[in-house]
């Protein structure tokens, strides 16, 4: 296991740590992870479970699928009046955002509010099973991650027991022109825990110590992001990982599943946090699907000044 302490690199967790019966290099990982969340809240698993195959061919549907031409992809357009927590289906970033990407958004595949393109026809398939085995490495990390916090055992998974609000998006950021390379500008997350896996173009860069430091793609490898949920719930203790993509000379592919809440929830700093440890709350109590609602105006709206976008600090007190 690489801990990732030089300034320019991520720790690597081998996961397979925790499918076995071997108590130390679990304690290893976990510190590690630990750490990673308490600083700049990114780490990289490998030996997660995803088959690398199934992740390339993802990428490889996905790639087909964008490069369809723009009628066909409009057909998959989400639907009016969907009781889908955010449109599925198709979109592109509108003509003044500055984020230059589109991309191809799915549920859990048991809400039914999915739709797919026919072509290419094993589309459908292969990004559902990439979906649920993103959930059960995502629902591993929220484990280790509940561990981390010192939080009893278990308490996450029954705080966060509804898959309802998780979604997975497939993304292609356009190539860069000679005046722009904003993919996708500085953020952070709104959910609980974000995976990403990415073809071999790069652009994926976070924030380490104040220095922007570029992810290399390696194929079969996950990236894991804390979001805001986390922060709030430990009261900023574990960080919501700021991050950025930068466009290169071609088109990149990557996938993001964003491990949610469900949006009825009530989040606010827990008590391990707070009252138990003498500390006021950092945040007020808000239910996530506002916050979400929030965040996806965002985007169809994007405000003229950067000091106008809506992130977790609109709850900070
Ligand atoms: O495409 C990537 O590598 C990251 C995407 C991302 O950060 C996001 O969609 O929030
Ligand atoms: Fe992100």
């Amino acid at each position: 296991m690489d801990d990732g302490d030089a300034e320019n690199t991520i720790p690597t967790v081998d996961l397979s740590q925790f499918f076995s019966k071997e108590e130390e290099g679990r304690k290893l990982a976990t510190d590690t992870i630990a750490q990673a969340c308490q600083t700049y809240g990114f780490f990289r698993i490998i030996n997660h479970g995803v088959p690398a195959e199934l992740m390339a061919r993802a990428l490889d549907l996905s790639k087909q699928f964008f490069a369809l031409p723009d009628e066909e992809k409009h057909k998959v357009k989400p639907i009016e009046g969907s009781k889908a927590p955010l449109p599925a289906g198709y979109a592109r970033q509108p003509e003044h955002s500055k984020d230059k990407n589109e991309y191809f958004m799915v549920f859990s595949p048991d809400l039914g509010f999915n739709l797919y393109p026919d072509q290419p026809a094993e589309f459908k398939g292969v990004i559902e099973k990439c979906y649920q085995r993103l959930v059960e490495v995502a629902s591993l990390i929220q484990e280790i991650v509940n561990n981390c916090m010192g939080l009893p055992p278990n308490f996450l998974k029954e705080y966060n027991s509804s898959r309802n609000f998780d979604f997975m998006i497939a993304l292609r950021y356009f190539p860069a022109t000679e005046t722009e390379n904003n993919g996708l500008s500085e953020h952070q997350d709104g959910n609980c825990i974000t995976l990403v896996f990415q073809d071999e173009i790069g652009g994926l860069e976070i924030l380490k110590n104040d220095n922007w430091i570029q992810i290399e793609p390696s194929e079969g490898d996950i990236i894991v992001n804390l979001g805001d949920m986390i922060q709030v719930l430990s009261n900023n203790k574990f960080k919501s990982a700021t991050h950025r993509v930068i466009q290169k000379g071609t088109h990149r592919h990557s996938f993001a599943f964003f491990f949610s809440i469900d949006g009825e929830k009530w989040i606010e700093p827990l008590p391990q946090f707070t009252t138990n440890i003498g500390e006021p709350p950092k945040y007020r109590g808000f239910h996530y699907k506002e916050y979400m609602q929030l965040r996806m105006r965002n985007k169809t709206h994007p405000p003229s000044r950067p000091e106008d976008v809506i992130h977790i600090a609109h709850y900070s007190i």
